[in-house]
């Protein structure tokens, strides 16, 4: 698409055009809907939907997958005449997420965060008042005193801690039987993202950090909209014996590259051993948990890069 700009310089005017790329058109014009309530409703004509009710998205099975349907704009129907007619069932996003493709699983977790953060924000921290939604639903106004609320994303870290040899896994009581993952934590007020890893790699284990890298990065809907950010990290030589925080955790430890990289190719088996323990398995793809410890099994010495 093109664009042409025309500018005026002492009476003379130049026009100049340029391509512009899909991604920058479109990027574009996501930002004017966001400010431009009028067009966005002329965009909401001929949009596509993704349904929920209660923060529950409307799936649909289809055998090992869930499948994300996109509607027009609907006449107002009660829940279960929706669900009819639409062939499919309001399903929790906890549950679903790992049986969706990438596509919808991104942007079901961002329209879930964005419908629980206005679900919150419904009045002003100040005034007392009911805020105002824009017709994009990117901010929230309070028509007392104009103060505006952004959606608001809460920044965790997630470290894969290694020794240069093995890696430190961790597991809460909350996840799954014999799923571990990487440690996680939620960025003090201040903090920079650094001083949050080696403060939660303190906390949750007592080590202290060497060295660290930044790998990627991954909105995570759970529980309000967090920003994970994830980092690998060693620990100093000979100082490996972990002290685990039970507060936090119900447990860690180093595991060999050939455990990691065994777990890594399996599913999560939802079976018992017969000494009645689980398996040992790991987050599923679409986590960062997932791709930091792949990354790490990819290239154990990822995280002993000078700093
Ligand atoms: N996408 C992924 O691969 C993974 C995502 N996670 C996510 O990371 C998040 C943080 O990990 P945790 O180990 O639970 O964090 P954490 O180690 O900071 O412990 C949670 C505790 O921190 C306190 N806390 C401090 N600031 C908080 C805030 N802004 N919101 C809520 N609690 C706060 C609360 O007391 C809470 O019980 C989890 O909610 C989890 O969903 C965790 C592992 C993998
Ligand atoms: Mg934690």
């Amino acid at each position: 698409m093109s664009l042409y700009c025309g500018i005026t310089r002492r009476r003379k005017s130049f026009w100049c055009c340029r391509l512009l790329s899909t991604y920058v058109t479109k990027t574009r014009y996501l930002s004017e809907l966001k400010e431009d309530d009028d067009a966005c409703k002329k965009a909401q004509q001929t949009g596509a939907f993704y349904l929920f009710h209660n923060l529950a998205p409307l799936l649909q099975k289809s055998e090992h997958q869930y499948l994300a349907p996109q509607h027009s704009l609907l006449a107002s129907l009660q829940k279960p005449e929706m669900e009819t007619e639409l062939k499919g069932s309001f399903i929790g996003l906890r549950k679903a997420l790992f049986q969706l493709n990438v596509k919808d699983a991104s942007l079901l977790s961002t329209a879930q965060a964005l419908l629980r953060w206005h679900d919150a924000h419904q009045f002003c921290s100040r005034s007392g008042q009911p805020t105002k939604k824009n017709v994009a639903g990117s901010k929230r106004v309070c028509p007392s005193n104009k103060i505006i609320y952004y959606p608001q994303m809460t920044p965790v870290v997630i470290t894969l801690v290694s020794d240069g040899t093995q890696c430190l896994l961790a597991r809460q009581s909350s996840f799954p039987e014999g799923m571990y993952s990487a440690l996680a934590g939620f960025c003090d007020i201040g903090e920079s993202l650094e001083e949050a890893v080696r403060r939660e790699v303190a906390e949750e284990v007592g080590l202290e950090v060497e060295r660290l890298q930044y790998s990627a990065s991954q909105h995570w809907p759970f529980p309000n909209g967090a920003l994970m950010i994830a980092c690998h990290a060693t620990v100093k030589p000979g100082q490996t014996e972990i002290q685990v925080n039970l507060r936090e955790l119900e447990a860690a430890a180093w595991f060999s590259h050939d455990e990691v990289a065994t777990a890594l190719r399996k599913d999560n088996p939802s079976y018992q051993q017969q000494n009645g323990a689980f398996p040992f398995w790991l987050p599923p793809k679409l986590a960062i948990a997932h791709q930091l410890i792949k990354e790490w099994v990819e290239k154990p010495t990822c995280s002993i890069l000078p700093p």
